[in-house]
């Protein structure tokens, strides 16, 4: 028997019970489709997909095998290729947001109809989001009693990598011709020295992580100059590493007494979480979670959002973090939360357009994360930090990043020495928006007072409906 294994988010050959079952059952025809998904994604994941795709494929051969290339509509390409090598099967692993299950439940009807067996299993989520319940049946809206519900979980230990056997491949395209990096401009080879890609690296980053920061990580998380936190995120989102891996090395290091284990093990679960919403609430990444939020006056695009993106606001932390995801295509939590908290309050500007441009930036975009991070952020989301809550960027670097290491890394204007990965934001940034670094660092949009009471009486002026 013939299988296609149609790869997605699911990068890697260790701990993939859809590769598995493939194995187990006859040979292995390796499939990435470049469908509508993939050309809507933003500049930078896209881009990062294309690096984690070209690894899997040097990957696969070494073992004798090869990644086929199809560049259409998914369930086209799948025929098509059904009919090019005999396949009867087609296996993969299970996605959850709305588009994705769209996609996924038309090519399982189509397949079906022309007698293809069609299988798809788990292997994103530690476990699927409709095997969680409250007590009375519904989802959870609040994350501490998901975690309550969910922490003695068995979690079944990850799945070795299987022996694979092919057939002799079919036509393929070349990665090359797909130009999955066009839209970085020049910014990708700078943010190449900051990425780690495919399964080994993901593995080797899980093993510094655990040997050197598990045992900081509750104490230091929030400090973003700080190398504390796993950068794994980057390596879940393509599947280079399976979050059940992550739960058993997290689990160990508990066990072996890690202060912060499980602290980690919790972030991890606020993945879960997130997938969890996302499956319930299948347009969380478009409309507020909260009723009543659709009258707030929030701000559409604007040219103070437009100073934002590009790390001008004056606002230095805000800058910074900005800055810091255009350089390495991910930004640390704390940042995310403070670079959001100033969008949505301070300039009033709607999460979403906050939203969209993490889209573009971040090479760990998750459309779940995304989602529940810019909603719980902006204080209409589920479990939300209350809206009146609202950062003070500055205070917030007395308290995570007092001798300024943070912000010396990323801001380089009225620096007499800027750091090089300061300088570097000038390189990966395009020519048209202008910046120089010898320039002066701009003077902020706006007092920060000034912001924080316009939001809070937008906020008390809101009609508050429950
Ligand atoms: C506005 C906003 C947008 C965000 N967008 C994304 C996104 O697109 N992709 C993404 O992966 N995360 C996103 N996050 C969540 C979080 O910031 C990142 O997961 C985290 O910074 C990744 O770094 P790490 O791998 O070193 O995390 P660690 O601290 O090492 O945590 C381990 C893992 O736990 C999970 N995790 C940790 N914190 C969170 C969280 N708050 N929510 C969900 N999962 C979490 C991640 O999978 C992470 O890799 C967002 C948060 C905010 C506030």
């Amino acid at each position: 028997m013939t299988i296609i294994w149609w790869i997605r988010r699911d990068m890697r050959l260790a701990d993939n019970p859809a590769l598995c079952a493939a194995a187990r059952n006859g040979h292995v025809i390796p499939v990435f489709i470049c469908d509508p998904s993939v050309e809507a994604l933003g500049a930078a994941p896209k881009w990062r997909l294309g690096l984690g795709l070209e690894h899997l494929m040097a990957q696969i051969n070494a073992l004798g095998g090869q990644v086929i290339l199809r560049r259409s509509d998914a369930l086209e390409a799948l025929k098509s290729l059904i009919q090019d090598t005999g396949a009867t099967a087609v296996y993969w692993s299970r996605l959850y947001d709305a588009d994705s299950i769209a996609r996924d439940t038309r090519v399982k009807t189509g397949l079906q109809e022309i007698g293809v067996d069609t299988q798809s299993f788990e292997g994103h989520l530690l476990f699927e989001p409709w095997t969680t319940q409250t007590k009375q049946g519904g989802f959870y809206k609040v994350y501490t009693p998901f975690w309550r519900n969910v922490k003695e979980r068995d979690i079944p230990s990850a799945l070795p990598t299987p022996k694979l056997t092919f057939t002799d491949p079919p036509a393929t395209d070349d990665l090359t011709s797909w130009h999955l990096g066009a839209e970085m401009n020049r910014g990708a080879d700078v943010v190449l020295a900051h990425a780690r890609v495919g399964e080994s690296a993901a593995q080797d980053r899980l093993g510094d992580f655990i040997d050197e920061n598990i045992g900081h990580y509750k104490a230091r998380r929030d400090f973003p100059a700080e190398p504390v936190c796993s950068g794994l995120s980057e390596n879940l989102t393509y599947g280079e590493i399976s979050p059940r891996q992550i739960w058993h090395a997290g689990q160990h290091a508990l066990f072996e007494g890690a202060q912060g284990a499980e602290h980690f093990l919790k972030e991890l679960v606020w993945r879960e979480f997130a997938y969890h919403l996302l499956y319930y609430v299948p347009n969380l990444p478009q409309d507020n979670f909260r009723s009543g939020w659709e009258k707030f006056p929030w701000r559409d695009d604007n040219k103070d959002a437009n100073l934002w993106r590009r790390g001008r606001t004056g606002v230095r932390f805000v800058d910074a973090a900005m800055r810091e995801m255009y350089v390495t295509g991910t930004m640390h939590n704390r940042a995310r939360m403070i670079a959001a908290s100033y969008l949505t309050k301070h300039l009033l500007t709607d999460w979403r357009v906050g939203r969209a441009w993490f889209e573009e930036c971040l090479i760990d975009w998750d459309p779940a994360a995304n989602a529940m991070g810019w909603q719980w952020v902006a204080g209409c989301g589920p479990d939300a930090s209350p809206y009146f809550r609202i950062f003070n960027p500055d205070g917030q670097i007395d308290k995570f990043d007092k001798r300024g290491v943070y912000l010396d890394r990323w801001i380089a204007e009225d620096t007499p020495e800027p750091s090089v990965t300061a300088l570097s934001y000038f390189n990966a940034v395009p020519r048209s928006w202008g910046l120089d670094h010898n320039a002066a660092y701009p003077a902020p949009i706006a007092p920060l007072n000034d912001g924080r009471l316009r939001a809070l009486a937008a906020y008390s002026d809101m009609p508050k409906s429950g």
